[in-house]
């Protein structure tokens, strides 16, 4: 007799990377008792959905989007670089939870960080498929910029993200406006869709729920 078990977790917004799917599971039937651990179980699952062919794909959710992070100057050095301000995470574990919490919500994300303007110019026009590293398509949906001190200087950085279109969100470590009266002056944050400042590195983690809502509701 089948017997119906029900997993730890649901399979929610297991993400088909090849065809962009996604597939809830929340029960599973064995015909037999079973002696297989649970999370062997999920384990097994999960890489059995993760070579479902792309046929299936119209069966399931259709998703989705993708998310840029990009990181300005001295951001490779969160981590050491002022922890009382800053925080002690690194640029990595930043990165590696929003990777995590964008794929829990069915997302891709990318990170870039350069202390280059002109390397972070021309990453925003690859996002839309612009440049010498474009290749003519828009691969990516939303940004999400802690620009660093590019924030309070560059002309350059407003004008690639208002000209490629890509819907933004600036985000900020520090609560910028309790801080030098120069980092109070945002060239981006009158363009931006949402501004985050003080949450520390959570503030990442915010912004990335938000653009998530936001592109699951389809905007
Ligand atoms: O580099 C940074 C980091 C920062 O963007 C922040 O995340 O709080 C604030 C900027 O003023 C500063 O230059």
């Amino acid at each position: 007799m089948a017997e119906a078990t029900r997993l730890h977790q649901p399979l929610r917004e297991h993400v088909l990377t090849k065809n962009h799917c996604r597939i809830t599971v929340d029960s599973i039937f064995f015909l037999d008792k079973h002696t297989i651990s649970q999370s062997l179980l999920e384990l097994s699952l999960r890489t059995l959905l993760q070579s479902l062919p792309t046929s299936l794909s119209h069966q399931s959710t259709i998703v989705m989007g993708s998310i840029l992070i990009i990181n300005g100057p001295n951001l490779n050095l969160l981590g050491t670089r002022e922890p009382a301000i800053y925080g002690s995470e690194t640029l990595k574990d930043v990165e590696n939870n929003a990777v995590a919490l964008a794929e829990s919500h069915g997302l891709t994300l990318q990170t870039f960080q350069s202390n280059h303007e002109g390397a972070i110019i021309d990453r925003i026009h690859a996002a839309a498929g612009f440049g010498p590293q474009g290749d003519g398509k828009k691969h990516i949906d939303w940004i999400i910029i802690n620009p660093g001190a590019l924030t309070h200087t560059s002309v350059g950085l407003r004008d690639a993200l208002v000209g490629v279109s890509i819907p933004f969100v600036e985000c900020h470590i520090s609560n910028v406006h309790a801080r030098e009266e120069f980092r109070h002056k945002s060239f981006l944050s009158d363009k931006a869709v949402a501004v985050i400042a003080g949450l520390g590195t959570f503030g990442y983690e915010a912004a990335v729920n938000f653009v998530a809502k936001k592109i699951k509701a389809g905007k």
